[in-house]
């Protein structure tokens, strides 16, 4: 959904563009005719992205855009210009605007770039909770899990994210780095200032010069007028440069003087440019490893490691694996349509074991997977992709450890009920092994087992504690009516 505010006076053409590309009920297109009008509408709600004319019939679209920036400095503000007013964009551009675009408009462009600033503007002002506890409904944007090194992880979040350092998150790829910056800078002095991000690894090398610092008109081919670039558009806000272990060891350089200076140059030009950007860098590389290797610059990786956060791999995360499987299931569950309420023991152990080398990114992949795949109320293994079902050498008994573990843990635990205890917990293996090899199809597991399905339906209701029927072929099951 983007929430979009049009401030311009072309009543004919711009506005109805707009709206076809970002049509109703799914988002939302305010317009404004005159900057008055606009202004009023930023102070009544706030929108996700603002469209601004730079010629109102009232007053500039420069003065417009300082109100802007006084009401929130968050509201990414695109400006829309005749191509002879470029050079006032641009000067918008230095005191942070977050784009411009030329009539008549492209709108492809105009399409991406206000699919860019929504985005912006979510990692801004969607808030980051940092969730020691089992999370509930609303945590959409909560970093969740509390085992030590998450603990960790918070402690270090609140001791670094009200001093204004430089921050190195470290981590493997889809670890949380992202979540954690954005958490660094909702609880930090400039939260109210503009949060930009830059994927270092996801811009040639020719163009990540020019994307951070900027060029001057004619700095290289191509070149035809002046760019204002991330670390002059950011100033007084906070920089993300995501992937830094992949910047070119020729920009680095310049990297360390924004970082100790505070100044630089755009490309191709003289003028020393000062800019006050706190910047926080993220990276899956071992950076002291590549500077060792001089493929880092030692002195940039210090001057970066003056407090670094490490994430830890999700194998590593222990019962964080089953907590964030549990909120993963509601939310997407519900996005989905899937109405899951339990996760079935034998599934936990399986996400337990995996080693998920794509981490939370691929947790959440998974679970989408099995989510589409499920049927009934609870998740069994069966859903799972097949990456997370091991192929079993016929004979070799699974359940042999499982359930010597859980007679033990029992007698630890100084039961009086063994006995029929004992007997559910392999009733419970038994009979998710045989759904798993039906495909889930309850009348073919209730005649592999011997049972009526009735029977067999009772047994899963008494074994799933919530009393639900965790197979996927009620109501269409041919033999329902035989049983
Ligand atoms: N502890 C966590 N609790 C909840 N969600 C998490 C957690 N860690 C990561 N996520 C989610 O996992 C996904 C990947 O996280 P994120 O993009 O922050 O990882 P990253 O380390 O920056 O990855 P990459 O290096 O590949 O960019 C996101 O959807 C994020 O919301």
């Amino acid at each position: 959904m983007a929430d979009v505010l049009l401030i311009d006076d072309d009543a004919a053409v711009i506005p109805a563009q707009v709206r076809q590309l970002f049509p109703a009920p799914a988002h939302r297109v305010r317009w404004a005719s005159t900057g008055r009008d606009g202004l009023a509408s930023v102070r009544r709600e706030a929108p996700d992205v603002i469209l601004l004319d730079l010629m109102l019939p009232d007053q500039s679209g420069l003065e417009v855009y300082q109100q802007i920036r006084a009401l929130d400095a968050r509201i990414p503000v695109v400006f829309i210009t005749m191509a002879k007013t470029a050079d006032t964009a641009i000067e918008a551009m230095k005191h942070g605007a977050f784009n411009y675009l030329h009539k008549p408009l492209d709108l492809v462009q105009l399409g991406q770039t206000v699919r860019e600033a929504c985005e912006v503007a979510r990692r801004m002002r969607s808030p980051v909770l940092l969730n020691e506890e089992p999370p509930d409904e609303r945590a959409e944007g909560s970093l969740i899990g509390g085992c030590p090194a998450m603990l960790e992880v918070y402690k270090s979040i609140g001791r670094v994210a009200a001093q204004d350092v430089t921050v190195l998150l470290t981590g493997e790829s889809g670890t949380g780095k992202e979540l954690v910056a954005r958490a660094l800078y909702q609880h930090s002095a400039r939260s109210k200032a503009p949060f930009l991000a830059l994927n270092c690894a996801a811009i040639p090398e020719h163009l990540l010069e020019s994307e951070l610092f900027g060029h001057e008109k004619g700095a290289f081919t191509g070149a035809d007028r002046r760019r204002i670039g991330k670390f002059e558009q950011c100033n007084g806000g906070t920089l993300l440069l995501d992937e830094v272990g992949d910047m070119p060891l020729a920009l680095q350089a310049k990297i360390l003087r924004v970082l100790q200076e505070r100044t630089f140059e755009r490309v191709g030009g003289n003028e020393t440019i000062h800019t006050d950007v706190r910047v926080i860098a993220s990276t899956h590389r071992d950076l002291a490893r590549l500077s060792a290797q001089e493929r880092f610059r030692a002195d940039l990786f210090y001057r970066l490691g003056v407090f670094s956060i490490h994430l830890p791999p999700l194998r590593e995360r222990g019962d964080d694996v089953a907590t964030l499987a549990r909120h993963y299931v509601r939310r997407f569950g519900a996005e989905l349509g899937r109405d899951i309420r339990e996760i079935a023991p034998e599934t936990l152990e399986r996400l337990a074991a995996h080693p998920w080398k794509g981490n939370v990114r691929e947790l959440q992949s998974v679970l989408k997977q099995a989510l589409l795949k499920a049927s009934g109320t609870v998740l069994l293994p069966l859903f799972l992709p097949s990456l997370l079902n091991p192929v079993r050498p016929p004979g070799a008994g699974v359940a042999q450890p499982a359930l010597e573990d859980f007679i033990q843990q029992r007698l630890a635990l100084k039961t009086t009920q063994l006995y029929a205890e004992a007997h559910d917990e392999l009733d419970r293996f038994l009979l998710t092994a045989v759904l798993e090899s039906s495909q889930g199809n309850q009348s073919q597991a209730a005649r592999t087992l011997g049972v009526s399905r009735q029977t067999l339906r009772l047994k899963l209701r008494a074994l799933f504690p919530n009393g639900t029927e965790p197979s996927g072929e009620d109501g269409s099951d041919p033999d329902l009516a035989s049983n």
